[in-house]
Formats: structure tokens, sequence, C-alpha cells
């Protein structure tokens, strides 16, 4: 493949600012710099808070998408879970008609401000609204080992399928598995930012600190790069988005359908959780699966969703540091 220029880089570069139906991490609107290249679209939008070290892993996807495109796929459709905010148990419903019919939900817990009612709250709600789903929640680590662990066993009678990262340290996260698995917890211990946060993304499957690893493709560097990273785990993934357009969700599911093994539904249907897009055909959950299928850009989006100024500058300066790093 050859590398494109920073200029090349700049010179394709458009920000749009999406809104957010329902907030997410705080974020009512997401921004997203969107890269044109010979073999189409990518996305680079490592969040705001980000420096440029992390960003760059972003801008190696988002090359790899538009200069390189994606390795072949081996299924046409990848099943995907609705994804539940840290809303009060009533919010619970509106947010999940947005998704459609679906036979997985992910569902934030450990929202800082809030208590373990509140979680739980929402986890029955889910389960009432869909006794027969699989629900898994995710904590972003926001729960040390011992609060976990009680969270856990508070949330055992809904049945969950797996926890997401109930505590950040790998340690911590290996010290859940083995209590959970001593105390006959029937949930699986999934790791996120122990994958896309680490300097070493496989201590976490070393150390036996998880059953299965989240894997998102831009803060991996790209799909071939978290391909790679599954393989040498030798753990069951799941796929999901970091709260992408369209294009970045593409790259996604292109991990998604590239995996040898997908057990379980991926948390790719986010777009549901925004209220705009730059492709006039988005990549929206049907029925629970997403196609494997290009998605085309449109200009008007482009134009309708640009960034303020001041916010498109900050980005393509941003841009122009980690392309320079690279
Ligand atoms: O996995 C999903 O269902 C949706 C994606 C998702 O939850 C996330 C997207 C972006 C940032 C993260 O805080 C969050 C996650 O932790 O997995
Ligand atoms: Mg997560």
């Amino acid at each position: 493949m050859e590398h494109p220029t920073t200029e090349e880089l700049l010179a394709s570069a458009r920000v749009v600012s999406l809104p957010m139906r329902v907030r997410f991490r705080s974020v009512t609107h997401r921004e997203v710099l969107l890269l044109c290249g010979p073999a189409g679209w990518g996305e680079f939008a490592p969040f705001p808070e980000y420096d440029d070290a992390e960003a760059a892993a972003w801008l190696r996807a988002a090359v790899e998408a538009a200069w390189e495109g994606f390795p072949t796929p081996v299924r046409s459709r990848v099943p995907v879970n609705a994804t539940v905010p840290a809303v009060a148990a009533a919010g619970v419903e509106p947010v999940l008609a947005r998704f459609g019919a679906v036979t997985a939900v992910k569902i934030k817990v450990a929202e800082r401000g809030q208590s373990l009612d509140d979680d739980v709250a929402r986890v029955a709600e889910v389960r009432r609204l869909l006794p027969a789903a699989n629900l898994r929640i995710d904590a972003n680590g926001g729960w040390n080992v011992t609060e976990a662990l009680s969270a856990l066993e508070a949330l055992a009678p809904y049945r969950l399928e797996y926890a997401e990262q109930p505590v950040m340290a790998v340690s911590d996260l290996r010290a859940v598995r083995l209590e959970v698995q001593r105390r006959g917890l029937p949930v699986l211990i999934a790791a996120d930012e122990s994958v896309r946060k680490a300097e070493d993304p496989l201590r976490v499957a070393r150390e036996d600190a998880a059953d299965l690893l989240v894997v998102k493709v831009a803060p991996l560097g790209g799909v071939r790069c978290a391909l790679d990273i599954v393989a040498q785990a030798g753990l069951p993934a799941v796929v999901s988005s970091a709260l992408d357009s369209s294009v970045g969700i593409s790259a996604g599911v292109a991990l998604a359908a590239a995996l040898p093994d997908l057990p379980y539904a991926c948390g790719l249907a986010t777009l549901s959780l925004m209220d705009g897009d730059v492709s006039p055909a988005p990549l929206l959950p049907d029925a629970g699966w997403l196609a494997v299928r290009p998605v085309p850009v449109s200009e008007e989006l482009l134009e309708r969703f640009a960034a303020p100024a001041d916010r498109t500058r900050w980005w393509l300066e941003r841009l122009e540091r980690v392309a320079a790093a690279l």
C-alpha cells in the first residue's frame, strides 16, 4: 500500500458533528473526521480527550480503510446488540425501540453519580421487556473488585451473558473472574479497555483475566491489526463501535465479517443512538443484523452535518500532528 502524505490526508479531510439522540459517554454531538482515499472513506475520530499518541492507532485504521480497503469477509451479515446508555429505567423502552428487533442488549452500568440500585433497575427493565434476550453489561472499569462482585451477585437473577470491563486493572479483572468462578456465578468476564487502551493488548489473554475480548477497529490500528490481536489472544471476540458514523461502523462490520468465529452479537448498532449520519444508506440494524456492504457517503450530508469552523480547525490540526508523528 502507498502511504498517503500528510498533505494528501488533509486534502480529503471533512469534519462532521453528528447529533446524538441519547446522551452517551456525556457526548451530545459526536465529531468525526472523514478521509477519502483510493479505497473509499475512512474515519478518524479519537475521542477529544485522547492525546496524539493514543490517536495514532485511529489514524492508521482510517488510512487502512481509505487507502487499502478491508480483508475478504467470511460472512455476509453480522449479528448486533442494542446498546442502552445509563438512562433511568423509564427511559429504557424508548431507547430499545430505536433498535428494532434484537436478541442481544448491552447495558451501561457503573456510571459516575449513579448507584447499584440504578443499574439493577435498568437491567431489570431490559429483562422485563426482552425475557429471552442475551444481556450484557458494560461498567467501563467503574467498579473496584468488591463492588464488581456485589454488582454481579445483585444482577445474577437477570441472567447476564457477560460483564464487560467490570474493573479497570488487568490484575483486578483476573481477580473478579476467579472469584466469579469460585462462587459459581453464571457470568463471563469480557475485556474492553484492557485491550484497546493497553500497552500490551495480549496481556489480558496471557493472564487469563477474561473469557472474551471486546475489540474496536480504530483504537487497535485497523481491521488487520485487530484480526491479528484476536488470533494471538485465542479468545472469542465481540466487535464493537466507537460511536462511529456509518464509515467507522463499516470498518467494524468488516472486522466482524472477517473473524473466523463470531459467537456473540456485536456492538455495532450504535447509529440507532444517533440522529444523523454521512451516508444516505446508514448501517442500521435490520432485525438484529447488519449487512456486510459498502456505505455510500453523500456530499449533501457532509455539508448538512459539517462541524463549526473552530471545531473543523481543531480536528485538522490534530490530524496534521498525528500524521506527522506516524
Ligand atoms: O458495544 C456497544 O454496544 C456499543 C459501543 C460502546 O459501548 C462504546 C462505544 C464507544 C466508547 C465506549 O465507551 C463504549 C464501550 O465502552 O464499549
Ligand atoms: Mg466497553
